[in-house]
């Protein structure tokens, strides 16, 4: 079975209007509500995948409530951790601009940290955990090194989709796959890509210190994909870009669901891609259809191997 964990779920309030005016009211054109947060947006994908999981997390209020009636509304089974304090709203502006404002998330009480963390005891080795996203503030700084403790205990297998030190850090722990984007990549170790050849030898890095696959995404110029053994290139042709908020989420599912069924990880790294591109072009997170239809025209190149 495929866990996800999102430890900060949000509902992503999506809203277009064509400028956006500071300083000033502004009347949006249209708006919809999403649920979001980064594991349960993995949990969307490996659905329209027919790939079971259960959507573990911190849910709480209205927000929360929203979020879990809509996965079991589309037959995600979800085991939410309950906290009092209402799940964020995040909001997405798609003006003149492309402007994302992401909350920092509610308390989370001793309680509901026990309740999830008593789960992690349910784990077995056949079973991989997916750990995506920002904490709330109340968790502690080394809360993910703690789930990744857990899971290696219980002898499982983890996914992790965070930035900066902390993933970094997870790295020696040997994560199956991890999918920094180019700016996430540049931040984590200090530098500044000027194009995709920049971005390679710390695509190597990753899985150097121990992650099995490393994915350094690019938004519309697709993907690098490290193996360990080569480097690759990855695209879709270009389409109309609705919403891309969730790209990187639909990669991680496309990669995760597609290497668990198949044990190939090219192919895996082709479905990641069309995942990413196809929720790129869609409003809301790809469809399976959509999916599908992109899947033969994704284009993957080998840049070289590795001595
Ligand atoms: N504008 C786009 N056109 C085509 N594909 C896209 C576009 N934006 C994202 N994607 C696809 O989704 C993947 C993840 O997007 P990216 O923006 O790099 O990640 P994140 O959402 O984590 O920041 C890209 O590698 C690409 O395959
Ligand atoms: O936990 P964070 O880092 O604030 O990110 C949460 C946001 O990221 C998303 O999961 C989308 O992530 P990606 O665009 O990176 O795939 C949104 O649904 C959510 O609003």
């Amino acid at each position: 079975m495929i866990y996800t964990v999102t430890l900060n779920p949000s509902i992503d309030y999506v809203v277009r209007l064509e400028k956006m005016d500071l300083d000033a009211v502004n009347r949006i054109e249209e708006d919809f509500k999403l649920p979001g947060g980064k594991g349960i947006n993995v949990s969307r994908i490996l659905k329209q995948l027919a790939v079971p999981s259960t959507a573990w997390g911190y849910a709480g209020g209205f927000t929360g409530k929203y979020i879990a009636d809509w996965l079991t509304e589309e037959g995600i089974t979800t085991d939410f951790s309950e906290v009092s304090e209402p799940t964020r709203i995040n909001v997405k502006i798609k003006a003149d601009h492309e402007t994302e404002l992401n909350g920092a998330g509610p308390l989370v009480s001793p309680e509901a940290r026990l309740e999830l963390e008593e789960k992690f005891a349910t784990l077995t080795a056949d079973d991989v955990v997916v750990l995506s996203g920002s904490k709330p503030p109340s968790l502690p700084e080394d809360y993910y090194q703690q789930l990744i403790a857990l899971v290696q205990k219980a002898g499982a297998t983890f996914v992790i989709d965070t930035t900066g030190q902390e993933l970094l850090t997870s790295l020696k722990s040997n994560p199956l796959v991890v999918k920094p984007n180019h700016h996430e990549l540049a931040d984590m170790y200090g530098m500044k890509a000027s194009g995709m050849t920049d971005l390679i030898p710390y695509g190597k890095q990753l899985v150097a210190d121990g992650a099995q696959y490393a994915i350094v995404s690019m938004a519309s110029d697709g993907a690098l994909f490290f193996d360990g053994n080569a480097v690759y290139h990855g695209w879709s042709p270009k389409g109309t870009v609705k919403n891309s908020v969730g790209s990187g989420d639909s990669m991680i599912a496309g990669f995760v669901g597609t290497y668990l069924k198949e044990k190939d990880a090219l192919a895996a790294f082709r479905m990641s891609l069309a995942c990413g591109s196809a929720t790129a072009f869609s409003d809301d997170l790809a469809k399976a259809t959509e999916i599908q239809a992109l899947l033969p025209t994704i284009t993957i190149k080998k840049l070289e191997e590795i001595a």
